[in-house]
């Protein structure tokens, strides 16, 4: 059997009296690109910080390329890209020194991936780090954390404040990355049509729990908004993600007729997010 790069078996983690994450089963082989949603609040970063051995689960356990998140070797560690939420660090730097220390710390960097990515993204080794937009930064720490190849990508919400050119581009990298060297990402993201265009896999956390794991493909194919006049309708064989009145969300659909419903309708990513948190 393959190892996963990652997997979280049953995790959970409160903060004072408050849950934030139940119970989490979730695994990331390499090859797969993870898009983790959820609202502001849901624990994503809690998520994402608990592989790192930077939170600890009150309860379960993760592994990360074999180790325990809480023990990780120096080499573990060496193979982990991390670009967290709020960057940066390497004031008082140029991008030139800052790159040349976050360098050293790597034998495996990429100079000719480095300099391709700076000159696509227009940034010039001289500028002061101080100097950089909010993009511009985000942009660096994220070369920063791919120019290595990590075989463990995690990112927490990278290219929030990339213009949409920025974006596709980065994100187009992020998956041919994640395919030619056997790496595995799992990243966060409110952009539901990023998750869509580059993602093999959704994770999506919802009241604690991720209340759906599978692959893109298979939850655009069997998830669907059913409506119905009547309460009585039949939906025992399908896993119902969100019910109401006079409609439900439901996983597992096979294209089979439904007695009762009144149309049976597929959702995009955004739609389905809208509906479960409506
Ligand atoms: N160190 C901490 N101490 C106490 N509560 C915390 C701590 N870190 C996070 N929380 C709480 O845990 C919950 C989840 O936070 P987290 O940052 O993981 O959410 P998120 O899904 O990443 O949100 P966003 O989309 O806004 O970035 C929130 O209610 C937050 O207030």
């Amino acid at each position: 059997m393959v190892q996963p790069l990652l997997n979280y078996k049953n995790v959970c983690k409160r903060f004072a009296q408050h849950n934030v994450l139940h119970n989490i089963n979730l695994s990331l082989n390499a090859g797969m690109v993870i898009g983790l949603l959820g609202k502001n609040g849901a624990g994503k970063t809690t998520l994402l910080r608990s592989a790192l051995g930077l939170i600890t689960p009150e309860q379960g356990e993760i592994v990360v390329f074999g180790e325990s998140s809480e023990q990780l070797s120096i080499e573990s560690k060496a193979k982990i890209g991390y670009v967290a939420q709020q960057t940066f660090g390497y004031e008082g730097f140029n991008i030139a020194d800052a790159l040349a220390l976050h360098r050293s710390f790597y034998a495996d960097w990429d100079t000719q991936l480095e300099a391709k990515w700076l000159a696509r993204f227009d940034l010039l080794p001289a500028t002061a780090i101080n100097n950089l937009s909010v993009g511009q930064r985000q942009t660096l720490a994220l070369i920063m954390a791919m120019a290595y190849r990590p075989k463990l990508l995690i990112l927490d919400e990278p290219v929030a404040s990339l213009d949409p050119i920025a974006r596709r581009e980065f994100m187009a990298d992020l998956f041919d990355l994640a395919l030619d060297s056997g790496s595995g990402i799992l990243f966060s993201s409110h952009i539901t049509s990023d998750i869509e265009r580059v993602a093999s896999h959704v994770a999506l956390l919802k009241d604690t729990e991720l209340l759906l794991f599978d692959e893109l493909d298979t939850i655009k194919d069997s998830v669907r908004k059913v409506n119905f006049a009547e309460q009585s309708i039949d939906l025992s064989k399908f896993t119902v993600l969100n019910q109401q009145a006079n409609s439900a969300i439901i996983y597992g659909y096979n294209g089979e007729q439904i007695a009762g419903a009144l149309s049976i309708s597929p959702l995009s990513l955004e739609q389905l997010f809208v509906e479960l948190h409506g």
